[in-house]
């Protein structure tokens, strides 16, 4: 890896970068020499490690207390408790800048009501996607009617697991062995296999158009009054055995492989959907039979719904939202989370309403939150004595400057840990954080910059000439002359200066330029344009990309101004 790569991969992650510390020390390391030689890694080993668990550190990490977001957990949970009811809960949006905890929150409830759901044998699914990388309907119900079948096919398995067990124990009953041991095993039969009895239906599963609209609830009654009865009076017999297909549904056992036959032929009828290729209605149906399949409530969980909008319109949360009326046996209710709160602008009205009937704003942090939040983590992170008493509160007053982002904090203080591990230090101090600090705004930028289209490049390019040969208060003239040089150098499209103009004002948008309209009274107005980022570093970056590398001489561009 040249040292170019290492520079430029945008990672926040120090330990990327040792690289560098290595190659230097590689020459030192002689093969075949008699004396046992410090191999490549004991130097860093050999300083104390100033983390205990780097990983609760980690963005992929997620922790089991929320400090400073009850309110939204409690809200939500209070909204989602209906699904555990059997109801179906209200649709929720979910709003709040990046890093105020939206995602966090959302996963450590829903994983709180599947326990929950499990707990007390109420079915219940919470599905989670990530729009952003998921962006079109096509993935979106895909991905869900995939796992869904993934679901379905566990729960029938289990289901016939647990009907060969009751095949075998009336095999031993019938033989006369004495059941008692295995009591307990025998007459525990599991409660969702007593959809079976007065519903020939049933066992026909999603195919079958028949099948009842039972609601949980109504199964639970179900459940309280035949089965559970006929259970309890077998646990109080227990003296005399009684058969055990007393406690089940079923009469016989040919009634019993009957079932299991009908399970498997469901169970064979799941069709996977490819990633691509089938019209996207079909999708639909088969996502649409996979849900219906059992009783239950789907919890939807769609982050960045903002995304999925903005890229492919709104026709999945329209699918989406309308599913309860035609489905039979399950109810859909879908969580939307979003750092843009104006996207629902772009909604048809029915969808908006639907979707946004509970919503949930989550405030970016303050200083002091964000303090606790960081002081929660830190006690696991790192070793006793590790940071010096500054740390945490100057990485909380820099996310709080930046917009309440817990994300940054704890990246900052993972940085600066990181920064303080390198140079062997034996506790992180003020210093590293405020490197922390600006490696990671350099990351930011070389990565916004590395990803930038080839056209706007060429704007950011022009601009770093000018300002590198010492020019003030560039203007869009300037910059679109010396961008038309260096589009012909390269061969590149020129676009209209109109068109640069909107470049110059994305630029703008994501921090790496500073465009101000300034009045010229009666010349009109003109933008005046600086940059705002570090020249060297942005320019290397620019640099890195092969179609631009291919311009040597730069300097005969920036005295074409001149001559304009
Ligand atoms: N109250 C909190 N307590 C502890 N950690 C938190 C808290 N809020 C956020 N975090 C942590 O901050 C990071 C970012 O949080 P999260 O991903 O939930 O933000 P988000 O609001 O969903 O952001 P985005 O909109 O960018 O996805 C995560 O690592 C999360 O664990």
């Amino acid at each position: 890896m040249s040292d170019d790569d290492t520079e430029f991969t945008g990672s926040n992650d120090v330990e990327g970068d040792d690289t560098h510390g290595f190659s230097t020390d590689f020459g030192d390391t002689e093969l075949g020499d008699d004396e046992p030689k410090q191999g490549l890694f004991d130097d860093l080993l050999s300083g104390e490690p100033i983390f205990e668990n780097k990983e609760v550190l980690r963005p992929s990490y997620t922790p089991h207390e929320l400090p400073h977001r009850s309110d939204q957990i409690n809200k939500m949970a209070t909204i989602l408790v209906a699904a555990l009811r059997g109801e179906t809960p209200s649709n929720i949006l979910i709003y709040g800048k990046t890093g105020t905890g939206k995602t966090a929150s959302a996963k450590f409830v829903s994983k709180e009501l599947e326990s929950t759901s499990q707990k007390y044998s109420v079915p219940c699914d919470v599905e989670y996607i990530n729009c952003e990388v998921t962006d079109t309907q096509y993935r979106v119900l895909a991905q869900l009617a995939n796992k869904f079948i993934e679901k379905n096919k566990e729960r029938i398995d289990d289901r016939i697991d647990s009907l060969e067990d009751l095949l075998g124990a009336i095999e031993e009953y019938e033989a006369g062995n004495d059941p008692s041991a295995d009591e307990s095993e025998l007459f525990d039969y599991p409660d969702e296999l007593a959809d079976a009895p007065d519903d020939p239906n049933v066992s026909t599963g999603a195919d079958n158009p028949d099948t009842p609209n039972e609601s949980p609830v109504e199964t639970e009654g179900y459940e309280d009054g035949d089965t559970a009865g006929d259970s309890g009076a077998t646990a109080d017999g227990a003296a005399e055995p009684s058969h055990p297909l007393a406690s089940t549904p079923f009469d016989s056992v040919a009634e019993i492989e009957a079932r299991i036959e009908s399970l498997e032929e469901d169970k064979d009828s799941f069709e996977d959907v490819p990633m691509t290729g089938w019209p996207t209605d079909r999708v639909y149906n088969v996502f649409f039979d996979a849900v219906d399949y059992d009783e239950r409530v789907v919890v939807i969980m769609l982050d960045e719904i903002d995304k999925l909008v903005e890229k492919s319109g709104d026709d999945t949360l329209y699918n989406l939202s309308r599913m309860n009326s035609e489905l039979e046996n399950s109810r859909v209710s879908i969580i939307g989370i979003s750092n843009d709160l104006k996207f629902t602008d772009f909604l048809d009205p029915r969808v908006k309403s639907s979707l946004g009937e509970e919503e949930i704003v989550f405030p970016p942090y303050d200083a002091n939150q964000l303090r606790d939040i960081l002081e929660h983590r830190s006690d696991v992170a790192f070793k006793g004595g590790a940071l010096s008493e500054d740390v945490i509160p100057l990485c909380a007053a820099f996310a709080a400057q930046e917009h309440g982002d817990a994300r940054r904090a704890l990246d900052l203080l993972r940085t600066a840990g990181e920064l303080a591990e390198r140079s062997q230090a034996e506790t992180i101090v003020e210093e590293h954080v405020r490197q922390a600090q600006d490696k990671i705004e350099l990351d930011r930028v070389v990565e916004v910059v590395r990803t930038l289209p080839t056209q706007s490049k060429l704007v950011l390019f022009a601009i770093i000439l000018l300002e590198k040969n010492g020019v003030h208060s560039i203007n869009t003239g300037e910059v679109f002359n010396i961008y038309k040089r260096l589009c012909e150098e390269i061969d590149a499209d020129v676009l209209t200066q109109r068109r640069v103009t909107d470049l110059i004002s994305e630029l703008d948008m994501l921090g790496i330029v500073n465009a101000v309209v300034v009045s010229k009274g009666r010349y009109g107005r003109t933008k005046e344009i600086s940059l705002s980022v570090p020249l060297e570093e942005t320019e290397a970056v620019l640099l890195s990309d092969s179609r631009l590398s291919d311009i040597d001489d730069i300097q005969p561009f920036v005295q074409a101004r001149f001559e304009n």
